[in-house]
């Protein structure tokens, strides 16, 4: 690839950054040097987060910090959660609570509007801390978690996660800065109460034909910053390339899928692709993912970056607040089964 502008004290102009490029394969990065007191391996890190950002949209990290019995104490709770009748998974029905938390039938989402629902069950959550209960105040995105009675240790075994996580989504927004050319901490203040969704999703297997209009999850993008995403070992995400093709994100163990989502790419004015992607378990096999949303505090206001404004490219969308803009996203997600 072409050298443009960097870090040898010319100014970075990222609008130039802007790709058509496609690709084939989605990269893996070795996260472990995240933390790295040597700042020239935090820049050579930056870099290579860069060239995802700016040429896929999604990447894998390995050698993460979250450990795998936090993990595994998730995906136990999450076999228990969706195993319960379902009379008692509907009193926790998503569309009896404030601002989408709790539990999402089969068909109960329609993330693509030309489909006809997703073939998934789910279960949201947002911040909350241990011990000390729910924020008081998100603006828009403002409500209280539900959990359900009777499953002893999924609120602590969801909750570890949901901690576990977020301090990953915390230590990748420096990196994100540094890889576009910002101060490290530039998010810092935008992030002082990660506005961060956590989601257990179960996708029953799909025989027979599959009616393109009704898969795991319809083909689109994410809504907040990042989303670092735990999938257990069967295929069935796939991401859409340049050329309209669904690459396979192909399980591969030990690590997350992180993948951009619209509020990064707003910042960025699409320098940083938020790209297309969907899920569909054609495996045979029952499939489990956790999904956590990163963004910015609900009242931070997503402004394109100025290095990523030129001439060429324009600022391509009006600015507009964090916490209503993924209000307004999930309103019409779960618009047609209200
Ligand atoms: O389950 C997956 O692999 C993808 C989930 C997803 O794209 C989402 O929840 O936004
Ligand atoms: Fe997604």
């Amino acid at each position: 690839m072409e050298e443009k502008g960097s870090s040898n004290g010319r100014p970075l102009i990222l609008a130039d950054y802007r790709t058509t490029s496609t690709f084939e394969e989605i990269p893996v990065i070795d996260v472990q040097d995240l933390m790295s007191s040597d700042p020239k391996v935090r820049r050579a890190l930056a870099d290579e987060i860069r060239d995802a950002c700016t040429n896929v949209g999604f990447f894998y990290v390995e050698n993460h910090t979250v450990q795998p019995s936090v993990i595994e104490g998730a995906l136990a709770a999450a076999k228990n959660f969706f195993s319960l009748p379902l009379s008692e998974k509907m009193s926790l029905d998503i569309h009896k609570s404030a601002n989408f938390k709790g539990y999402t039938a089969l068909l109960g989402e329609n993330t693509n509007p030309e489909n006809r629902g997703d073939l998934h069950e789910g279960f949201d959550i947002g911040w909350e801390k241990m011990f000390g209960g729910s924020r008081s105040d998100d603006g828009a995105m403002t409500g209280n978690n539900v959990w359900p009675e009777g499953l002893p240790g999924f609120r602590e075994s969801v909750l570890d996660y949901y901690h576990a996580a977020v301090l990953l989504g915390k230590l990748l927004f420096p990196i994100f800065a540094l890889a576009l050319d910002l101060p490290e901490n530039f998010f810092d203040d935008k992030t002082t109460n990660p506005a961060a969704i956590m989601r257990l999703l179960y996708y029953p297997p799909q025989t027979g034909v599959v009616d393109d209009r009704v898969v795991g999850i319809g083909a689109h993008t994410d809504y907040e910053c990042f989303t670092i995403l735990w999938q257990d070992g069967v295929q069935a995400l796939q991401v859409c390339n340049n050329e309209g093709k669904w690459i396979d994100a192909v399980p591969i163990p030990g690590t997350f899928v992180v993948n951009l989502g619209d509020q990064l790419a707003r910042w960025t004015n699409d320098v940083f692709k938020s790209t297309l992607h969907r899920a569909v378990n054609r495996s045979g096999v029952e499939r489990y993912s956790i999904p956590l949303f990163f963004g910015t505090d609900y009242n931070v206001k997503l402004e394109p970056l100025p290095s990523c404004v030129s001439e060429d490219n324009p600022a391509k969308y009006e600015v507009v607040c964090a916490g209503d803009y993924v209000k307004s996203r999930l309103e019409a997600t779960y618009a047609h089964s209200k």
